[in-house]
Protein backbone atom coordinates (compact mmCIF):
# COMPACT_ATOMS: atom_id res chain seq x y z
CA UNK A 1 0.00 0.00 0.00
CA UNK A 2 1.46 3.17 -0.93
CA UNK A 3 1.45 6.10 1.40
CA UNK A 4 1.76 8.62 -0.97
CA UNK A 5 -0.34 11.60 -0.65
CA UNK A 6 -2.77 13.02 -3.69
CA UNK A 7 -4.59 15.70 -2.08
CA UNK A 8 -7.72 16.00 -3.75
CA UNK A 9 -7.15 13.14 -5.58
CA UNK A 10 -5.46 15.17 -7.84
CA UNK A 11 -4.35 13.36 -11.02
CA UNK A 12 -5.32 10.08 -9.57
CA UNK A 13 -6.88 7.18 -12.18
CA UNK A 14 -9.86 5.49 -10.14
CA UNK A 15 -11.79 4.02 -12.90
CA UNK A 16 -12.10 3.22 -16.68
CA UNK A 17 -14.21 4.97 -18.66
CA UNK A 18 -15.37 5.43 -22.16
CA UNK A 19 -17.85 8.59 -21.47
CA UNK A 20 -15.76 11.74 -22.01
CA UNK A 21 -11.61 12.78 -22.60
CA UNK A 22 -10.32 15.85 -21.21
CA UNK A 23 -7.20 17.28 -22.79
CA UNK A 24 -6.22 20.09 -20.49
CA UNK A 25 -3.13 21.18 -21.80
CA UNK A 26 -4.68 20.93 -25.48
CA UNK A 27 -8.08 22.61 -24.04
CA UNK A 28 -10.38 19.11 -25.73
CA UNK A 29 -13.01 18.13 -24.56
CA UNK A 30 -14.68 14.38 -26.40
CA UNK A 31 -17.79 12.20 -25.64
CA UNK A 32 -17.40 9.29 -26.74
CA UNK A 33 -14.92 10.66 -29.40
CA UNK A 34 -16.90 13.23 -30.75
CA UNK A 35 -15.01 17.29 -30.21
CA UNK A 36 -17.54 19.71 -28.49
CA UNK A 37 -17.23 22.10 -30.51
CA UNK A 38 -19.12 19.48 -33.45
CA UNK A 39 -21.68 18.12 -30.84
CA UNK A 40 -22.37 21.75 -29.47
CA UNK A 41 -23.13 22.89 -33.61
CA UNK A 42 -24.49 19.82 -34.92
CA UNK A 43 -26.66 17.64 -31.78
CA UNK A 44 -29.56 18.30 -29.69
CA UNK A 45 -29.07 17.56 -26.16
CA UNK A 46 -31.11 14.59 -26.11
CA UNK A 47 -28.74 12.94 -28.84
CA UNK A 48 -26.19 13.54 -26.45
CA UNK A 49 -27.41 12.24 -23.57
CA UNK A 50 -28.12 8.78 -26.09
CA UNK A 51 -24.78 9.09 -26.84
CA UNK A 52 -23.51 8.84 -23.52
CA UNK A 53 -25.88 6.51 -22.12
CA UNK A 54 -25.54 4.43 -25.44
CA UNK A 55 -22.22 4.48 -27.13
CA UNK A 56 -23.26 5.55 -30.08
CA UNK A 57 -25.02 8.43 -31.89
CA UNK A 58 -28.70 7.22 -32.61
CA UNK A 59 -30.23 7.08 -36.13
CA UNK A 60 -33.15 8.91 -36.68
CA UNK A 61 -35.68 6.31 -35.99
CA UNK A 62 -33.90 5.63 -32.49
CA UNK A 63 -33.50 9.54 -31.81
CA UNK A 64 -37.09 9.63 -32.60
CA UNK A 65 -38.14 6.65 -29.93
CA UNK A 66 -35.69 8.27 -27.47
CA UNK A 67 -37.62 11.57 -27.86
CA UNK A 68 -40.44 9.77 -27.46
CA UNK A 69 -39.91 8.19 -24.38
CA UNK A 70 -37.94 11.15 -22.51
CA UNK A 71 -41.11 13.33 -23.52
CA UNK A 72 -43.25 11.08 -21.81
CA UNK A 73 -41.79 10.61 -18.61
CA UNK A 74 -41.93 14.71 -18.08
CA UNK A 75 -45.06 14.91 -15.97
CA UNK A 76 -45.20 14.54 -12.07
CA UNK A 77 -47.44 13.24 -10.33
CA UNK A 78 -49.50 16.39 -7.68
CA UNK A 79 -48.02 14.80 -4.89
CA UNK A 80 -44.71 16.23 -6.23
CA UNK A 81 -46.10 19.32 -7.18
CA UNK A 82 -47.48 19.89 -3.69
CA UNK A 83 -43.97 18.94 -2.66
CA UNK A 84 -42.14 21.55 -5.35
CA UNK A 85 -44.72 24.23 -4.00
CA UNK A 86 -44.15 23.51 -0.06
CA UNK A 87 -40.31 24.16 -1.11
CA UNK A 88 -40.72 27.49 -2.99
CA UNK A 89 -43.00 28.63 0.09
CA UNK A 90 -40.31 27.89 2.40
CA UNK A 91 -38.19 29.80 0.49
CA UNK A 92 -35.75 26.99 -0.49
CA UNK A 93 -32.31 27.71 -2.24
CA UNK A 94 -32.99 26.18 -6.15
CA UNK A 95 -30.55 23.57 -5.59
CA UNK A 96 -31.82 22.69 -2.03
CA UNK A 97 -35.34 22.28 -3.67
CA UNK A 98 -33.56 19.96 -6.42
CA UNK A 99 -31.20 17.92 -4.12
CA UNK A 100 -34.80 16.87 -2.11
CA UNK A 101 -36.78 16.64 -5.29
CA UNK A 102 -34.85 14.38 -7.04
CA UNK A 103 -34.64 12.18 -4.03
CA UNK A 104 -38.55 12.50 -3.65
CA UNK A 105 -39.12 11.72 -7.43
CA UNK A 106 -38.40 8.18 -6.36
CA UNK A 107 -41.31 7.48 -4.41
CA UNK A 108 -43.49 7.86 -7.67
CA UNK A 109 -40.96 5.89 -9.61
CA UNK A 110 -42.98 2.46 -10.56
CA UNK A 111 -39.16 0.47 -10.54
CA UNK A 112 -37.94 2.10 -7.40
CA UNK A 113 -37.59 -1.03 -5.56
CA UNK A 114 -35.43 -2.58 -8.31
CA UNK A 115 -32.04 -4.04 -7.58
CA UNK A 116 -29.29 -1.61 -8.92
CA UNK A 117 -27.83 -4.77 -10.50
CA UNK A 118 -30.42 -4.45 -13.12
CA UNK A 119 -28.84 -1.92 -14.54
CA UNK A 120 -31.78 -2.01 -17.26
CA UNK A 121 -34.14 -0.96 -14.33
CA UNK A 122 -31.66 1.84 -13.42
CA UNK A 123 -31.56 3.23 -17.10
CA UNK A 124 -35.62 2.99 -17.20
CA UNK A 125 -35.30 5.63 -13.57
CA UNK A 126 -32.07 7.56 -15.47
CA UNK A 127 -34.49 8.55 -18.09
CA UNK A 128 -37.43 9.64 -16.15
CA UNK A 129 -34.93 11.12 -13.46
CA UNK A 130 -33.50 13.32 -16.57
CA UNK A 131 -36.60 14.02 -18.22
CA UNK A 132 -38.76 15.41 -14.61
CA UNK A 133 -36.00 17.24 -13.54
CA UNK A 134 -37.00 20.49 -15.84
CA UNK A 135 -41.03 19.87 -15.12
CA UNK A 136 -39.80 20.35 -10.97
CA UNK A 137 -37.23 23.05 -11.68
CA UNK A 138 -39.75 24.76 -13.83
CA UNK A 139 -42.71 24.64 -11.24
CA UNK A 140 -40.33 25.24 -8.29
CA UNK A 141 -39.50 28.83 -10.17
CA UNK A 142 -43.46 29.72 -11.15
CA UNK A 143 -44.98 28.85 -7.42
CA UNK A 144 -42.00 30.97 -6.31
CA UNK A 145 -43.13 33.81 -8.34
CA UNK A 146 -46.86 33.11 -7.59
CA UNK A 147 -47.62 31.34 -10.56
CA UNK A 148 -48.87 28.17 -11.26
CA UNK A 149 -47.16 25.34 -12.96
CA UNK A 150 -47.41 24.92 -16.55
CA UNK A 151 -47.33 21.42 -17.71
CA UNK A 152 -44.84 19.97 -20.09
CA UNK A 153 -45.70 19.43 -23.98
CA UNK A 154 -44.50 16.11 -25.72
CA UNK A 155 -44.45 17.92 -29.00
CA UNK A 156 -41.46 20.39 -27.87
CA UNK A 157 -37.25 19.44 -27.57
CA UNK A 158 -35.84 19.02 -24.27
CA UNK A 159 -34.37 22.55 -24.47
CA UNK A 160 -37.74 24.32 -25.69
CA UNK A 161 -39.91 22.52 -23.42
CA UNK A 162 -37.78 23.55 -20.00
CA UNK A 163 -38.04 27.29 -21.72
CA UNK A 164 -41.63 27.01 -22.43
CA UNK A 165 -42.39 25.77 -18.72
CA UNK A 166 -40.65 28.14 -16.94
CA UNK A 167 -41.90 31.04 -19.25
CA UNK A 168 -45.12 29.55 -20.23
CA UNK A 169 -44.28 30.82 -23.60
CA UNK A 170 -42.88 28.81 -26.38
CA UNK A 171 -38.72 30.24 -26.59
CA UNK A 172 -37.81 31.78 -30.29
CA UNK A 173 -35.12 29.97 -32.22
CA UNK A 174 -32.61 31.55 -31.08
CA UNK A 175 -33.17 30.82 -27.37
CA UNK A 176 -34.12 27.01 -28.11
CA UNK A 177 -30.78 26.81 -30.08
CA UNK A 178 -28.66 28.79 -27.80
CA UNK A 179 -30.24 26.48 -24.43
CA UNK A 180 -29.56 23.40 -26.06
CA UNK A 181 -26.09 23.91 -27.03
CA UNK A 182 -25.22 24.88 -23.49
CA UNK A 183 -26.82 21.68 -22.17
CA UNK A 184 -24.90 19.71 -24.48
CA UNK A 185 -21.38 21.68 -23.39
CA UNK A 186 -22.69 20.60 -20.11
CA UNK A 187 -23.68 17.22 -20.03
CA UNK A 188 -20.18 15.19 -18.79
CA UNK A 189 -16.83 16.50 -18.15
CA UNK A 190 -14.85 13.71 -17.09
CA UNK A 191 -15.02 12.22 -13.09
CA UNK A 192 -15.27 15.93 -11.68
CA UNK A 193 -16.65 16.47 -8.10
CA UNK A 194 -20.34 15.79 -8.80
CA UNK A 195 -19.86 12.84 -10.90
CA UNK A 196 -17.32 11.07 -9.09
CA UNK A 197 -19.73 11.55 -6.06
CA UNK A 198 -22.40 10.12 -7.90
CA UNK A 199 -19.95 6.96 -8.81
CA UNK A 200 -18.67 6.65 -5.14
CA UNK A 201 -22.55 6.41 -3.93
CA UNK A 202 -23.43 4.05 -7.10
CA UNK A 203 -20.16 1.66 -6.12
CA UNK A 204 -21.96 1.01 -2.75
CA UNK A 205 -24.47 -0.75 -5.19
CA UNK A 206 -26.88 2.26 -3.61
CA UNK A 207 -29.73 3.19 -6.56
CA UNK A 208 -29.64 6.22 -9.06
CA UNK A 209 -32.04 8.55 -6.84
CA UNK A 210 -29.10 8.14 -4.06
CA UNK A 211 -26.57 8.63 -6.83
CA UNK A 212 -27.84 11.86 -8.57
CA UNK A 213 -29.12 13.50 -5.36
CA UNK A 214 -25.55 13.31 -3.87
CA UNK A 215 -24.56 15.14 -7.54
CA UNK A 216 -26.89 17.48 -7.34
CA UNK A 217 -25.42 18.54 -3.79
CA UNK A 218 -21.67 18.09 -4.87
CA UNK A 219 -22.47 20.23 -7.92
CA UNK A 220 -23.94 23.48 -6.11
CA UNK A 221 -20.38 24.24 -4.26
CA UNK A 222 -18.90 26.97 -5.42
CA UNK A 223 -15.80 25.48 -6.67
CA UNK A 224 -18.02 23.45 -8.69
CA UNK A 225 -21.13 24.08 -10.35
CA UNK A 226 -22.27 27.06 -8.31
CA UNK A 227 -19.63 29.04 -9.72
CA UNK A 228 -22.01 30.15 -12.32
CA UNK A 229 -24.46 31.93 -10.73
CA UNK A 230 -21.12 33.22 -8.27
CA UNK A 231 -19.94 34.80 -11.85
CA UNK A 232 -23.25 36.38 -12.24
CA UNK A 233 -23.35 37.93 -9.39
CA UNK A 234 -20.18 39.35 -9.13
CA UNK A 235 -21.11 41.10 -12.51
CA UNK A 236 -24.48 42.54 -11.45
CA UNK A 237 -22.29 44.00 -7.98
CA UNK A 238 -20.10 45.82 -10.00
CA UNK A 239 -22.70 47.11 -12.34
CA UNK A 240 -24.54 48.38 -9.21
CA UNK A 241 -21.34 49.95 -7.98
CA UNK A 242 -21.08 51.78 -11.12
CA UNK A 243 -17.80 50.09 -10.93
CA UNK A 244 -15.09 49.36 -13.79
CA UNK A 245 -14.75 45.87 -13.34
CA UNK A 246 -11.10 45.04 -13.85
CA UNK A 247 -10.66 48.03 -11.75
CA UNK A 248 -13.11 46.06 -8.87
CA UNK A 249 -11.16 42.87 -9.37
CA UNK A 250 -7.76 44.48 -9.16
CA UNK A 251 -9.01 45.87 -5.69
CA UNK A 252 -11.11 42.68 -4.39
CA UNK A 253 -7.70 40.60 -5.32
CA UNK A 254 -5.39 42.97 -3.27
CA UNK A 255 -7.99 43.32 -0.46
CA UNK A 256 -8.38 39.60 -0.45
CA UNK A 257 -5.50 37.45 -1.46
CA UNK A 258 -7.00 34.18 -1.37
CA UNK A 259 -10.31 35.77 -3.30
CA UNK A 260 -10.60 33.56 -6.15
CA UNK A 261 -12.89 35.07 -9.28
CA UNK A 262 -15.74 32.44 -9.73
CA UNK A 263 -15.58 31.00 -13.21
CA UNK A 264 -11.72 31.45 -13.66
CA UNK A 265 -9.11 28.41 -12.96
CA UNK A 266 -9.28 24.76 -13.02
CA UNK A 267 -8.11 21.25 -11.61
CA UNK A 268 -7.68 20.08 -15.70
CA UNK A 269 -7.40 22.46 -18.13
CA UNK A 270 -4.27 24.75 -18.01
CA UNK A 271 -5.80 26.88 -20.81
CA UNK A 272 -9.04 27.93 -21.44
CA UNK A 273 -11.85 25.48 -21.40
CA UNK A 274 -13.01 24.57 -24.84
CA UNK A 275 -16.43 24.95 -23.34
CA UNK A 276 -15.91 28.55 -22.58
CA UNK A 277 -14.62 29.40 -25.80
CA UNK A 278 -17.99 28.49 -27.44
CA UNK A 279 -19.93 29.87 -24.57
CA UNK A 280 -18.27 33.12 -24.88
CA UNK A 281 -18.75 33.37 -28.14
CA UNK A 282 -22.63 32.58 -28.09
CA UNK A 283 -22.55 35.78 -25.12
CA UNK A 284 -21.06 38.04 -27.38
CA UNK A 285 -23.50 37.47 -30.28
CA UNK A 286 -26.76 37.53 -27.92
CA UNK A 287 -25.27 40.75 -26.94
CA UNK A 288 -24.68 42.20 -30.53
CA UNK A 289 -28.06 41.05 -31.44
CA UNK A 290 -29.85 42.44 -28.58
CA UNK A 291 -27.46 45.51 -28.49
CA UNK A 292 -26.71 45.66 -25.03
CA UNK A 293 -23.40 43.88 -24.77
CA UNK A 294 -22.67 44.74 -21.36
CA UNK A 295 -22.61 41.54 -19.67
CA UNK A 296 -20.05 40.29 -22.07
CA UNK A 297 -17.66 43.42 -22.49
CA UNK A 298 -17.74 43.10 -18.26
CA UNK A 299 -16.75 39.50 -18.25
CA UNK A 300 -14.34 39.82 -21.50
CA UNK A 301 -12.36 42.66 -19.94
CA UNK A 302 -11.92 40.59 -16.58
CA UNK A 303 -10.80 37.45 -18.54
CA UNK A 304 -8.46 40.06 -20.25
CA UNK A 305 -6.99 41.64 -17.09
CA UNK A 306 -6.24 37.85 -16.05
CA UNK A 307 -4.28 37.03 -19.43
CA UNK A 308 -2.30 40.72 -19.19
CA UNK A 309 -1.42 39.41 -15.66
CA UNK A 310 -0.12 36.23 -16.89
CA UNK A 311 -2.52 34.48 -14.93
CA UNK A 312 -4.23 32.71 -17.90
CA UNK A 313 -0.98 31.66 -19.03
CA UNK A 314 -0.77 30.21 -15.43
CA UNK A 315 -4.30 28.26 -16.53
CA UNK A 316 -6.15 30.93 -14.21
CA UNK A 317 -8.78 31.11 -17.22
CA UNK A 318 -12.33 30.62 -18.05
CA UNK A 319 -14.28 27.53 -17.42
CA UNK A 320 -17.54 26.61 -18.54
CA UNK A 321 -19.21 28.65 -15.57
CA UNK A 322 -17.56 31.99 -16.61
CA UNK A 323 -19.92 32.87 -19.96
CA UNK A 324 -22.43 30.61 -19.47
CA UNK A 325 -23.90 33.06 -16.77
CA UNK A 326 -23.86 36.05 -19.22
CA UNK A 327 -25.59 33.45 -22.06
CA UNK A 328 -28.53 32.34 -19.25
CA UNK A 329 -28.97 36.15 -18.29
CA UNK A 330 -29.52 37.51 -21.74
CA UNK A 331 -32.08 34.55 -22.38
CA UNK A 332 -33.82 35.80 -19.33
CA UNK A 333 -32.90 32.77 -17.37
CA UNK A 334 -33.31 34.15 -13.46
CA UNK A 335 -30.13 34.07 -11.77
CA UNK A 336 -30.26 31.06 -8.85
CA UNK A 337 -31.67 28.56 -11.46
CA UNK A 338 -28.51 28.56 -13.31
CA UNK A 339 -26.60 25.71 -11.20
CA UNK A 340 -30.06 24.00 -11.26
CA UNK A 341 -29.66 24.21 -15.67
CA UNK A 342 -26.23 22.59 -15.32
CA UNK A 343 -27.53 19.88 -12.64
CA UNK A 344 -30.65 19.50 -15.19
CA UNK A 345 -27.58 18.72 -17.88
CA UNK A 346 -25.13 16.75 -15.60
CA UNK A 347 -27.68 14.45 -14.95
CA UNK A 348 -27.34 12.90 -18.67
CA UNK A 349 -23.12 12.33 -17.16
CA UNK A 350 -23.95 11.21 -13.70
CA UNK A 351 -25.84 8.58 -15.02
CA UNK A 352 -23.91 7.59 -17.55
CA UNK A 353 -20.51 7.23 -15.46
CA UNK A 354 -22.37 5.28 -12.76
CA UNK A 355 -23.89 2.84 -14.49
CA UNK A 356 -20.92 2.28 -16.56
CA UNK A 357 -18.93 2.11 -13.11
CA UNK A 358 -21.59 -0.52 -11.74
CA UNK A 359 -21.52 -2.44 -14.68
CA UNK A 360 -17.54 -3.83 -13.54
CA UNK A 361 -18.30 -2.38 -9.97
CA UNK A 362 -15.78 -2.29 -7.06
CA UNK A 363 -16.58 -0.12 -3.93
CA UNK A 364 -14.55 3.07 -3.81
CA UNK A 365 -13.31 3.56 -0.82
CA UNK A 366 -9.78 5.38 -0.24
CA UNK A 367 -7.85 6.10 3.01
CA UNK A 368 -6.88 9.21 4.86
CA UNK A 369 -3.42 9.45 6.32
CA UNK A 370 -4.23 9.34 10.13
CA UNK A 371 -2.40 12.32 11.94
CA UNK A 372 -4.30 11.77 15.52
CA UNK A 373 -2.95 10.23 18.78
CA UNK A 374 -2.27 6.58 19.07
CA UNK A 375 -2.95 4.65 22.25
CA UNK A 376 -4.29 7.22 24.60
CA UNK A 377 -5.43 6.07 28.48
CA UNK A 378 -9.07 6.17 28.33
CA UNK A 379 -9.79 8.98 30.92
CA UNK A 380 -13.25 8.67 33.18
CA UNK A 381 -15.66 11.09 32.49
CA UNK A 382 -14.85 12.75 36.01
CA UNK A 383 -10.66 12.95 34.99
CA UNK A 384 -11.32 15.01 31.51
C1 LIG B 1 -17.88 23.30 -13.63
C2 LIG B 1 -16.75 23.52 -12.73
O1 LIG B 1 -16.70 22.95 -11.67
S1 LIG B 1 -15.46 24.49 -13.25
C3 LIG B 1 -14.81 25.20 -11.76
C4 LIG B 1 -15.80 26.14 -11.14
N1 LIG B 1 -15.25 26.82 -9.95
C5 LIG B 1 -14.83 28.08 -9.99
O2 LIG B 1 -14.86 28.75 -11.02
C6 LIG B 1 -14.36 28.65 -8.68
C7 LIG B 1 -13.05 29.43 -8.85
N2 LIG B 1 -11.97 28.52 -9.16
C8 LIG B 1 -11.33 27.81 -8.19
O3 LIG B 1 -11.61 27.94 -6.99
C9 LIG B 1 -10.24 26.83 -8.60
O4 LIG B 1 -9.64 27.25 -9.80
C10 LIG B 1 -10.77 25.38 -8.76
C11 LIG B 1 -11.45 24.91 -7.47
C12 LIG B 1 -11.78 25.30 -9.89
C13 LIG B 1 -9.60 24.45 -9.08
O5 LIG B 1 -8.82 24.40 -7.97
P1 LIG B 1 -7.43 23.60 -7.86
O6 LIG B 1 -7.22 22.69 -8.97
O7 LIG B 1 -7.42 23.01 -6.50
O8 LIG B 1 -6.38 24.76 -8.01
P2 LIG B 1 -5.64 25.49 -6.84
O9 LIG B 1 -6.63 25.91 -5.79
O10 LIG B 1 -4.52 24.63 -6.41
O11 LIG B 1 -5.12 26.79 -7.58
C14 LIG B 1 -3.86 26.90 -8.20
C15 LIG B 1 -3.42 28.35 -8.13
O12 LIG B 1 -4.28 29.15 -8.90
C16 LIG B 1 -4.93 30.13 -8.12
N3 LIG B 1 -6.32 30.20 -8.56
C17 LIG B 1 -7.08 29.16 -8.96
N4 LIG B 1 -8.29 29.59 -9.30
C18 LIG B 1 -8.31 30.93 -9.11
C19 LIG B 1 -9.30 31.92 -9.28
N5 LIG B 1 -10.50 31.61 -9.71
N6 LIG B 1 -8.99 33.20 -8.99
C20 LIG B 1 -7.75 33.50 -8.55
N7 LIG B 1 -6.76 32.60 -8.36
C21 LIG B 1 -7.06 31.33 -8.64
C22 LIG B 1 -4.83 29.62 -6.69
O13 LIG B 1 -4.89 30.68 -5.76
C23 LIG B 1 -3.50 28.94 -6.72
O14 LIG B 1 -2.50 29.92 -6.65
P3 LIG B 1 -1.16 29.65 -5.78
O15 LIG B 1 -0.52 28.46 -6.44
O16 LIG B 1 -0.41 30.92 -5.95
O17 LIG B 1 -1.63 29.36 -4.41
O1 LIG C 1 -14.20 18.79 -14.44
C1 LIG C 1 -14.27 19.50 -13.44
O2 LIG C 1 -13.53 19.35 -12.41
C2 LIG C 1 -15.23 20.62 -13.37
C3 LIG C 1 -15.91 20.89 -14.67
O3 LIG C 1 -15.41 21.62 -15.50
C4 LIG C 1 -17.17 20.22 -14.93
O4 LIG C 1 -17.64 19.45 -14.09
O5 LIG C 1 -17.76 20.47 -15.99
Amino acid sequence: MSDELKKGLEGVLVAESSLSFIDGDAGKLVYRGYDIEDLAREATFEEVVYLLWNGELPTREELSAFNESMAAERPVDDAVLDTVAALAEADEEPMAALRTLVSYLSAEDPEADADATDLDASTRKGRRITAKIPTVLAAFDRFRRGEDPVAPRDDLGHAANFLYMLTGEEPDAVAEETFDMALTLHADHGLNASTFTAMVIGSTMADVYSAVTGGVGALSGPLHGGANQDVMELLLEIDEAGEDPVEYVKRAREEREDWRVPGMGHRVYSVKDPRAVILEAKSEELGAASGDAKWYDMADAIESFFADQGLVEKGIAPNVDFYSGTVYYQLGIPVDMFTPIFAMSRVGGWLGHTLEYQAENRLIRPRARYTGEKDLDFPSIDER
